[in-house]
């Protein structure tokens, strides 16, 4: 009958549209409209789908008997009872008896009574008039934390909810929310009672807990916009005797990007860790908490003079009692041909930044650096930012390419790679040319080699903040200048440069937009390994092969490297073998360039 009258629908949809047809032929008011209507295609389909829901509703399984694991009972008994049970019998007692299918049969009698609703306790008869509104939250909790954190309030001793943690288990259920007060957890009245005795109370609580709470009645939906940061400092929870609860907290390094997704609570902000993993955020302290803290810690650390933040001073000399060894073993061949740089024209095309007097006074700088910073842990520099926000980025085709920043310790390749790039492709990469107080020889040009410059042209350059990096060798004047960087980027070229890591900060521009990859070391048997032929730049000699203490200094320089400055670092190339690092720098920088990349907020902001 029900199916007569189902299938009619269409029927009588098709009559009705015959009908306005007619009505439309007799020009009658408003039919065409109608007609048009009920032809539709779409009305039609959706008829089709409600007839097909309507037949399913009709065929869909249902239960026969709402007690199949009872009568299942009832089956095993009689069989038991039989004096010698046929052998079908006895494989349908077996059957009936595997767990799997007294399982399948008491979901299925479940299934068959509706029997899903959670029983709650009845509700007392002598409730007061003005009783508040109590939600009864039943959670069943497996290994993983609730996923919510406590506070007491020290006057009344009641216990209220104070932060429930972003995708933990009371989160998602929705019906736990900060401010709640806490009235009983399992039956058991927690008002009174210390934090530790309610956390003791849920600890020891297995499968379905059942909390009492009176909502929060300024209850603020915490739908904040997740906001992107990155860490400039570590931050380690279990070391933090402030955290309300170590177990919730997130532990972090510099570098690492995180998800804050709740920054409600002034003190204490939820975050996760991307790329990311787990679905529950843990707490992280704010950027206020976090400042407060480096400032106690500064002030608790004894008096260090931080000689690594100056910069590099006009008057400091090369001759370093340290490396006289190494003097002693220059010859007159390397003496003379002190300055000329190998290789660096290729097809015609002049490679700046390659004269090994620049690179001599780069690594004279290091060295001078270095000492006076052993004393410095990576950790010193407090009072920075803790977070950077920062957002994805993409360079728009017209626009300058981004800077391309190469850092890394001295003798690890740094160089090398750079040459190789721009010989690869010296009409896309480029490097700056550098300024120098050095008298021009006879094949040498003005703003090739090097701008020449006098002393007195250099020292103002330097006065009005031009040089990335500046600095003295054997009585000349040395230093790359943001003019030059700007040079090769205007010409649509991508600029390259080598600089040491405490001078990335001074680039860190929304102009220059620099992506900053850092050349590892490879393990200590692959340096020894690769490096066999290598030659080796040091303060007094050129191109000797590595020593075992060359060796050691290059790795514990790149570790250092790596601890003190990696917040800065945009990727990690490892420099093992020298063609697969070559190809893996090309595909860094063309990603830097044409991908999305994470940069701070303040360099896409426009004014
Ligand atoms: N992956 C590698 N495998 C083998 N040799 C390498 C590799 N990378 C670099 N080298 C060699 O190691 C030596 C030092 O490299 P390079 O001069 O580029 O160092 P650097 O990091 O620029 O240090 P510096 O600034 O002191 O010159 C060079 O002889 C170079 O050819």
């Amino acid at each position: 009958m029900r199916q007569a009258m189902d299938d009619g629908v269409t029927e009588v949809l098709s009559s009705v549209v015959d009908d306005v047809g007619q009505a439309v032929e007799r020009n009658i008011n408003g039919a065409q409209l109608l007609y048009e209507l009920l032809s539709a295609p779409w009305l039609r389909a959706l008829l089709k789908i409600y007839e097909c829901l309507l037949q399913f509703q009709r065929l869909s399984p249902s239960p026969f008997l709402p007690y199949a694991s009872g009568l299942s009972h009832e089956i095993m008994t009689v069989i038991q009872k039989t004096h010698r049970p046929s052998p079908e019998a006895r494989e349908l007692y077996s059957l009936l008896s595997s767990p799997h299918i007294h399982a399948l049969l008491s979901t299925h009698d479940s299934v068959a009574q509706w029997d899903y609703e959670p029983v709650l306790p009845p509700l007392p008869d002598d409730l007061p008039d003005d009783e508040e509104a109590m939600r009864i939250v039943c959670l069943v909790k497996n290994n993983q934390p609730l996923g919510a954190t406590i506070r007491r309030n020290e006057e009344t001793g009641e216990i209220y909810i104070a932060r429930v943690i972003h995708g933990g288990l009371a989160d998602r259920s929705g019906l736990l929310h900060s401010g709640d007060l806490l009235v009983e957890v399992n039956g058991n009245p927690v008002g009174g009672l210390e934090p530790e005795e309610v956390i003791q109370i849920l600890t020891n609580s297995h499968g379905t807990i059942l909390f009492k709470v009176i909502p929060n009645p300024g209850q603020i939906s915490s739908n904040q916009k997740p906001v992107y940061m990155k860490a400039m400092v570590d931050y380690c929870p279990l070391q933090d005797a402030c955290i309300p609860c170590p177990d919730a907290g997130m532990a972090f390094s510099r570098g690492d990007l995180l998800e804050v997704v709740d920054q409600s609570d002034a003190h204490w902000w939820q975050a996760r860790k991307l790329p990311c993993a787990a679905s529950c955020a843990g707490l992280i302290p704010s950027a206020s908490m976090l400042k407060s803290k480096q400032k106690e810690q500064w002030w608790r650390q004894p008096l260090q003079v931080h000689t690594c933040i100056r910069p590099l001073s006009m008057t400091d000399n090369e001759d370093d009692p340290q490396h006289g060894d190494d003097k002693r073993n220059v010859t007159a061949l390397e003496e003379i041909n002190f300055d000329e740089a190998d290789s660096d024209i290729t097809e015609g095309i002049y490679l700046a930044g390659f004269r090994r007097s620049f690179r001599l006074w780069r690594r004279t700088s290091y060295r001078k650096r270095r000492q006076s910073c052993t004393t410095c842990s990576p950790n010193s520099n407090a009072l920075n930012t803790p977070y950077e926000e920062v957002a994805l980025y993409q360079r728009p085709p017209q626009e300058n390419h981004r800077l391309i920043i190469l850092v890394g310790a001295p003798g690890v390749g740094v160089n090398e790679l750079r040459k190789r790039l721009i010989k690869l492709n010296p009409s896309t990469f480029q490097s700056p040319v550098p300024h120098t107080t050095r008298p021009i020889r006879p094949e040498e040009q003005s703003g090739r080699e090097y701008h020449f410059v006098t002393k007195e042209l250099f020292e103002y350059l330097v006065c009005n903040h031009r040089f990335v990096e500046y600095g003295e060798s054997k009585g000349q004047l040395y230093g790359t200048s943001t003019d030059a960087i700007d040079e090769v980027l205007k010409r649509g070229r991508m600029c390259i440069i080598d600089i040491e890591p405490h001078s990335i900060q001074f680039l860190r521009t929304k102009k220059l937009k620099p992506f900053v990859i850092f050349v590892k070391a490879p393990s200590p048997e692959r340096l020894r390994q690769t490096r066999r032929d290598a030659r080796i730049i040091t303060n007094f000699t050129i191109n000797r092969a590595f020593t075992e203490d060359d060796f050691v200094e290059l790795e514990e320089a790149s570790q250092l490297m790596e601890a003190k400055y990696r917040q800065f670092f945009d990727s990690v190339l490892v420099n093992d073998d020298l063609q697969d690092a070559c190809i893996q720098l090309c595909s860094i920088i063309q990603q830097a360039q044409n991908e999305p990349q994470w940069i701070p907020v303040s360099w896409g902001r426009t004014e």
